[in-house]
This record gives structure tokens, sequence and C-alpha cells, in this order.
């Protein structure tokens, strides 16, 4: 039986191999994806996301480059998945439509097009493109915190009408709380009725990862992503072994073997981690004043090489409301910092 047809109430996405990508600062190994694919093909997740951190095209001196050339993860990916999809990630203007296209060759079944939450008009090309390639389609309304549920709602009808087959709140800097990320899921259910499924991607600066992937599911999201050992950027993902566990706690079908993603946990993913994701102080004034998660190691080497805290710069990103792409203003802060200590 193919995962596609398994008997389901929630699709859980794993995102280890590629929102992992940001805390792994983009090293993983042919030997980290191919380890951590079998054992989440085991386990039946049934869609796994690889890719540069950025996605498509994003190892550049601006997001950080990558160690392995993400076609040769790709297809590597699609080699041990026997059961399970692929997906890949591509932000309009980082990726291309070529880029899709290779991604489409090497195996690639689904992909996850990306747009800052009040942007969704950049993604209508790629979903067309998308879609004649036959591939499965998925949009990512990033930094979901910074709209309205009405405003992010009209965003994902833009993507639904090009092609996009399930829109996701995307709660990038992990700072929604409980009804902040249901009322955004209820709002875009609303909006799409039988047209489109909802998604819900949580990070856990704030620690609320799996509690509002719960409230969303009760909100109607029919796919929610998680990250082994929350590998994720910032304070990391929901962590999936979590997900699962808690869903079957709830006795909600997700069609996938919690034992078999602990063992993974345990014993595939946690022992290749050079930074554990950990709610730390930086992490936590991301979630608090609402900055994109994967700032969070460009900070930490701002504030390392300029001598100023990494959480004083992550607090003046969020009062700038930088988006993702905005990584070199980083750098800026520091230096105002450094100006600032000089004058006092
Ligand atoms: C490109 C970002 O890392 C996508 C994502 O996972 C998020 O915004 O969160
Ligand atoms: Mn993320």
């Amino acid at each position: 039986m193919k995962w596609d047809e398994i008997d389901r109430e929630v699709r859980l996405v794993d995102t280890s191999l590629r929102d992992g990508s940001h805390a792994m600062a983009h090293q993983f190994t042919e030997k980290n994806v191919r380890d951590t694919v079998r054992a989440l093909d085991d386990a039946g997740v049934s869609l796994i996301e690889v890719s540069h951190g950025d996605g498509l095209g994003g190892s550049t001196f601006n997001y950080g480059f990558s160690l392995v050339d993400e076609r040769k993860l790709i297809e590597a990916a699609v080699d041990e998945a026997h059961r399970a999809k692929i997906a890949v990630l591509l932000l309009p203007g980082l990726g291309t439509v070529g880029d899709l296209r290779v991604a489409a060759d090497l195996g690639a079944g689904a992909v996850r097009i990306a747009t800052h939450c009040t942007e969704a008009d950049v993604s209508v090309q790629h979903f067309g493109a998308a879609r004649e390639l036959g591939l499965e389609t998925v949009g990512f309304l990033m930094l979901s915190h910074m709209s309205t549920p009405e405003a992010l709602a009209e965003q994902g009808r833009i993507m639904v009408d090009a092609g996009c087959q399930c829109v996701y709140v995307v709660d990038s800097a992990g700072a929604l709380i409980l009804e902040e990320a249901s009322d955004r899921i209820a709002a875009l259910v609303a909006e799409f009725g039988d047209e489109a499924q909802v998604g819900y991607h949580g990070h856990q600066n704030l620690s609320f990862g799996v509690a509002n992937s719960v409230l969303a599911h009760r909100a109607g999201a029919r796919q929610i992503d998680g990250s082994l050992v929350a590998l994720g950027a910032g304070a990391g993902n929901s962590p999936t072994e979590v997900l699962a566990a808690t869903f079957e706690r709830l006795g909600i079908r997700t069609g996938v073997d919690k034992d078999v993603l602990m063992d993974a946990a345990e014993n595939v993913v946690k022992p290749y981690i050079t930074r554990l994701p950990v709610m730390d102080r930086s992490s936590i004034v991301q979630g608090f004043a609402g900055v994109y998660s994967s700032f969070l190691l460009h900070a930490e080497r701002a504030a390392e090489r300029y001598d100023v805290p990494a959480h004083e710069i992550l607090y003046r990103v969020g009062a700038a409301k930088y988006v993702g792409g905005q990584e070199d203003m980083i750098i800026d802060i520091a230096l105002q910092l450094v100006a600032e200590r000089g004058q006092g």
C-alpha cells in the first residue's frame, strides 16, 4: 500500500533535512540524509523535505554555503525513500523554475513554495510550473504572525488559484500562541473549503510548537510539520516524534509509528547534530519579538565577531521587522550596537 492511501486524520510531514539545515549551518552529509530518510520512511512518514534551509538555490554567501550540493542530497533521499515522497522547498527569487525542473528530474515528488506572508503573488508562476511537472504542491506563508487571519486567507487564496493544494500557516518566528495559531488556520479553512488543505509549521521558540499543532488540527489543518529532535531553525521545530506520540494519545490517526520515530530521533539524528536546538535567551527573544528563526546563527556569528550580545541584536531585528532575505542587515545592527557603545 502506498502511504498516500493510508487511512489517517492528519499527515505528519518531516522537515529535519530542510529546516534542520539551518541548525546544521547547511553541513548535512550524504550519509546523514540517507540514514534519516531511511528511518523516516520506515516509520511511515509520507512526505520528507530535503533542501538547503532556504530552499533550492539557497547555497549562497548571503544564506550560507552547503557542504554537499543539494542535488546530490535530493538524489540520495529519493534513492532511500521506498514509500515516502521527497519534497523540496523553493523561495521564488532564490530558487528558479529551472531548479524545480532539475529537482523533479532527480525524483522529487512535491514542492513547497514559500513566500513572505504578504507576497503570495510572487509564487503564481512557480505553482503553475510545479503542476505542469506533476508535482504535489504546498504553499508556505512565512512569518504568519505578521498578518491577520483574514489577510492570510486572502494570500492563501492567491496560492490556491495558482494551483497550490495545501497552504501552510508558517510560524517562522515561533511567535504564535494558541488561538493566534488556530484562528489563522480556521480563516484559511473557511476560505478554501474542499478546494485545498491547510497545514501548520511551528517553531519552539516560546515552546508552543506541539500545542499549536494540536489546536491547528482541531481548527481543520490536515498537514503538520515536525523535525526529529526538533532539528530546525531557532529553538527548532515541533519534534516529529513528540507530535506522533501526542496525536496517538489523543486518538488521532497519523499512520506513523511513534516508536520507530523515537528510535530515529535518539539513534540516527541526535548523534550527528552539531548544535542541539534549545530554548535559550536568543531563541526566546526571537519568539517574543517575532524574529525569523533562521536568523539565529547569523545573529550569533555577528555577536561573536563584533562582541555584542546576540539577544540584543535579535530584539532590534524584531523591532525593525526584518524578513527572510535581509540576513545582511543583522551585521548592520551589530555595527550600530558597537557604535552606540563607543558613544556611551
Ligand atoms: C525558508 C524558511 O526557513 C522556511 C521556514 O521553515 C520558515 O519560515 O519557518
Ligand atoms: Mn521553519
